[in-house]
């Protein structure tokens, strides 16, 4: 008898949708299973008034091909220049459903970013006052502080001073790889989640770096050591709502991740349920994947959850490809490294 499991279609809380030839590229894989998706805005430049998110939005859904629906949840990418009335504009308007703060030089196409920190100080409270989260990529960016240790340290230099100074400030860590990051969710009860990519599940450092470096496997923040991996396992399956899917599936070229200095990102919108449904089900918590992947996520953005349904079925290995064109060149898909068996059906 052919195993079944039938969810809420899923959202993705986290998604790098780029622009022009990639977004029309990548745009399907996502669409295919996904209702909705909050979409970064590091762009070249990047989305910051609301006025550029109605336009990438408009693009967005230009390049949604005829009959899949697909809801672009858009943000506003966080400078020591963005205008406090313009975010809540948007924010009310309904257009924009968080904004994203970058430290500057953290992360692609973060030089825009927000250096010091009292510059955005208006814009939070502001974010305080109107409930509208901000989505956060923790690492500090010190040249003197571990790539290993950065999210750990942005915990506590940086995110817990801006949560305590503005109260009520609705945050999203995202893609969260550490352990520290689990335990910090877990410590503070109120307007704090955490997103967790499909592929933090289950790579570790030495999937990056054992047997020949692995440019496919690196993104950041980079994946740490197996502890904290089995970390994000227990939060992820572990049916606590603070935790939810954000895939941070991120195309690049293969040109540009296998390069003397490549880009970080690993792009697994292709396979990411099916990667999902394989982790959950290694920790007999396959009733749990709708919870993380379909029902969190809304409940921390205050949105309804989906009405429609997507099924998984178990069998052969699935065949996915190994790469997308993307004409601007190929996009090689995530490899978890190990056969998956769920299929979206
Ligand atoms: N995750 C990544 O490694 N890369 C993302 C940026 C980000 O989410 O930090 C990208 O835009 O390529
Ligand atoms: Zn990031
Ligand atoms: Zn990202």
């Amino acid at each position: 008898m052919t195993q079944t499991l039938t969810l809420r279609r899923p959202d993705d809380w986290h998604l790098h949708l780029r622009d022009g030839a990639m977004l029309e590229a990548v745009l399907p894989e996502t669409a295919r299973h996904f209702a909705r998706a909050i979409i970064m805005p590091n762009l070249v430049p990047p989305v910051v008034t609301g006025a550029q998110a109605a336009s990438y939005r408009d693009r967005i859904l230009a390049a949604l091909p005829d009959g899949m629906g697909f809801e672009p949840l858009m943000t506003l990418y966080l400078t020591e220049d963005t205008d406090p009335d313009d975010v809540a504009a948007a924010a009310q308007s309904g257009l924009v459903k968080a904004v994203k703060l970058y430290p500057a030089g953290a992360t692609t196409n973060s030089a825009s970013g927000v250096r010091d920190f009292d510059k955005v100080r208006a814009v939070l409270e502001r974010m305080a006052e109107i409930g509208l989260p901000l989505c956060v990529h923790g690492e500090v960016t010190d040249t003197e502080i571990d790539i290993f240790d950065r999210e750990a340290v942005f915990i506590d230099r940086v995110l817990d001073p801006i949560r305590r100074a503005t109260p009520g400030l609705r945050v999203v860590m995202e893609h969260i790889t550490t352990a520290d990051g689990v335990n910090y969710v877990m410590a503070n009860d109120e307007g704090l989640g955490a997103t967790i990519t499909a592929h933090h599940l289950v790579i570790n450092r030495n999937h990056i770096l054992v047997g020949g470096i692995k440019p496919h496997y690196y993104c950041l923040p980079v994946a740490k050591r197996e502890d904290h991996r089995l970390a994000l396992v227990d939060a992820a399956t572990g049916g606590d709502a603070r935790f939810f899917l954000g895939t941070d599936s991120a195309p690049h070229t293969d040109a540009n991740k296998e390069s003397a200095c490549g880009c970080a990102g690993c792009f697994t919108a292709t396979n990411c349920m099916s990667v999902l449904a394989e982790v959950f089900e290694s920790r007999n918590a396959l009733d749990r994947l709708e919870g993380f992947a379909a029902l969190h996520g809304p409940a921390f953005y205050r949105l309804p959850v989906n009405d429609e349904t997507i099924t998984l079925t178990k069998g052969d290995p699935v065949v996915y490809p190994d790469h997308i064109d993307s004409g601007e060149g190929p996009v090689t898909v995530f490899d978890p490294g190990f056969p998956l068996h769920w299929r979206v059906a």
